[in-house]
């Protein structure tokens, strides 16, 4: 059974995320949940969350679901890369998006939910679709929706078609043609320690030299911008007039007025090119003439990550089939 849903930004003024609805139990309870390629637990805001964290946030409450079953013992802890974290129990019930359905998927109701969460009342859940192997639940780790879904699925693939200030798709268990242009390329992942983690093979900034490389990074829906290594970055920033990695700030800042190039990553012999408007990510503050890039250094992190701006400028296939492959494809 394959299934399509919407990925839509919870701003209208710049993409930090994309919720999608999902329903859970029965009666089915809908929320909106950041579906999220690195990480993978399915947790959700809850009757059991204190109503002093809850902040407009939609609930699923478990007592309201027949089907729903306390997985009796075990209790779930996670921290995401900007800090934010969550925990609580766990229980099994029907789960179903865009027409995929999971009758038994584990759900992680949250008991506490950092400030970050709180105060982002468009996110009601994650849904991790990263390797199960990084499932926090304990003592049994879980199995994420996609693992679960993959056997009822055409194709064990899930898509990512994510788009600039508007609604895009996921879908799952097909390859929608439509979606892209020319050909995908498949690449490699590496599975340990459970991101979707590929190889890129170089760089060009605006319609400059191709600089061959090796940059390995995770493909990661679930984060907002897009964070290289620093003699990448400072060869892009080094191209816009006014740019400056500010302490003050935490990353490249430009002059809003300045103009700036796109960028171009290798995906094996092909490459897939970042529009610059993409790369502009917002002003610092409502009005302010000095914007934050999109593109940021990853010295700080330990890992390079290709988020949403760089998965927005393409169409990305997630192949689960053994071994795992990642596509990527013009749009
Ligand atoms: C708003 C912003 C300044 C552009 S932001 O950078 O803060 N954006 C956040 C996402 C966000 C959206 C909306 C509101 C608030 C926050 C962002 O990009 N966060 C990344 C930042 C980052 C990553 N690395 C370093 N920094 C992140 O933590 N993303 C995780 C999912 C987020 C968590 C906050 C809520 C939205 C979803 C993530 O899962 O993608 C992850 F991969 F970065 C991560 O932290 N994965 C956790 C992996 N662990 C490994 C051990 O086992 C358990 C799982």
């Amino acid at each position: 059974e394959n299934g399509s849903a919407a990925a839509i930004p919870i701003d209208p003024r710049f993409d930090i995320a994309y919720v999608t609805p999902v329903t859970i139990g029965t009666p089915p309870q809908t929320l909106y949940l950041d579906f999220d390629t690195g990480s993978s637990d399915l947790w959700v805001f809850s009757s059991h969350t204190p109503e002093s964290q809850v902040r407009g946030q939609r609930i699923y409450s478990p007592e309201k679901s027949s089907t729903a079953k306390l997985l009796a013992g075990h209790t779930w802890s996670i921290l995401y890369g900007d800090g934010s974290g969550s925990l609580g129990n766990v229980y099994t019930d029907n789960f179903t998006v865009g027409g995929v359905t999971v009758t038994s998927q584990a759900v992680q109701t949250a008991q506490q939910v950092s400030y970050s969460f709180t105060s982002q009342s468009e996110i009601h859940g994650l849904v991790g679709l990263g390797f199960s192997t990084l499932n926090t639940v304990f003592p049994n780790g879980q199995l994420t929706f996609f693992d679960n879904a993959k056997s009822t699925l055409d194709s064990p693939v899930f898509t990512a078609d994510l788009k600039w200030k508007k609604e895009g798709t996921y879908d799952f268990g097909f390859i929608d043609e439509t979606k892209y242009t020319g050909e995908i390329t498949y690449l490699p992942v590496q599975t340990d320690p459970g991101y979707w983690t590929f190889t890129s093979s170089g760089y060009a900034v605006g319609d400059g030299a191709f600089h061959p490389a090796s940059i390995v990074g995770i493909a990661d829906t679930g984060t907002s911008l897009t964070y290289l290594p620093a003699e990448v970055v400072t060869s892009y920033w080094g191209q816009v007039d006014g740019a400056v990695d500010s302490d003050y700030y935490g990353g490249y800042v430009f002059p809003c007025s300045s103009k700036l190039p796109s960028f171009t990553f290798g995906v094996g012999p092909a490459n897939i090119t970042i529009p610059a408007s993409y790369i502009n990510y917002a002003q610092i503050t409502e009005g302010s003439p000095v914007c934050f890039g999109g593109l940021q250094s990853s010295s700080w992190l330990g890992v390079n990550i290709w988020g949403d701006v760089a998965l927005k400028a393409a169409f990305v296939v997630f192949n689960g089939a053994n071994p795992p492959t990642i596509g990527w494809a013009k749009k």
